[in-house]
């Protein structure tokens, strides 16, 4: 369990639609065409999940690993929880060489830096990505400014919009 530090929490939305989402995970996997061939994936649990289904199938990736990290509690990051590292012959004899780390994007970039210490020389790649992580990723698809929280599909449903003006 995480305990959250208070950090103010970001001011503006960008809410992702199901079809959205899909079609920048398959620009993603465009882009990676480039850099790969890969071995294997690793997605970062649970929000690399669904990008890495996409981009695995578009890549011909087999062998998908999974790191699975905790540190948010809704829009609070606490401690963080390795719940379960990558295994041992995917990370292989070269420091994660030819492999491929998949997540629904960076934020802060502490997720990545504790991952990409796993596999030093892995290519790390993500969807979405904020200012303070950027440096971390080799390849993502859409940057957001640091004050935006990302609404993914899985995290939300169809709700009445108040208009505009505010009227009504
Ligand atoms: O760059 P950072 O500030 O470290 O934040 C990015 C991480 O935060 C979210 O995961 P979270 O820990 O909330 O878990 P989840 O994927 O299970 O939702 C997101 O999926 C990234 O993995
Ligand atoms: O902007 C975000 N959206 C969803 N999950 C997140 N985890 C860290 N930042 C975010
Ligand atoms: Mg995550």
């Amino acid at each position: 369990m995480t305990s959250p530090t208070h950090q103010p929490l970001p001011p503006k939305a960008f809410p992702v639609s199901w079809d959205q989402f899909h079609r920048d995970a398959r620009a993603l996997a465009w882009r990676l065409h480039e850099a790969g061939p890969f071995r294997a994936m690793v997605c970062i649990t649970r929000g690399g999940l669904v990008a890495a289904a996409i981009v695995a199938r578009e890549l011909e990736i087999r062998l998908v690993e999974t790191v699975c990290i905790s540190s948010y509690e809704h829009q609070q990051q606490g401690d963080f929880d390795v719940l379960k590292r990558v295994a041992k012959d995917v990370v292989g004899t070269d420091e994660g060489q030819g492999v491929l780390i998949v997540d629904d994007l960076v934020d802060t970039g502490k997720t990545a830096k504790l991952v990409r210490e796993m596999l030093p020389k892995a290519h790390f790649a993500t969807v979405y990505a904020k200012p303070m992580g950027r440096p971390l990723v080799d390849t993502f698809i859409t940057e957001v400014s640091q004050d935006t929280w990302i609404f993914f599909p899985w995290d939300t449903g169809l709700a009445f919009q108040p208009p505009i003006s505010g009227a009504g």
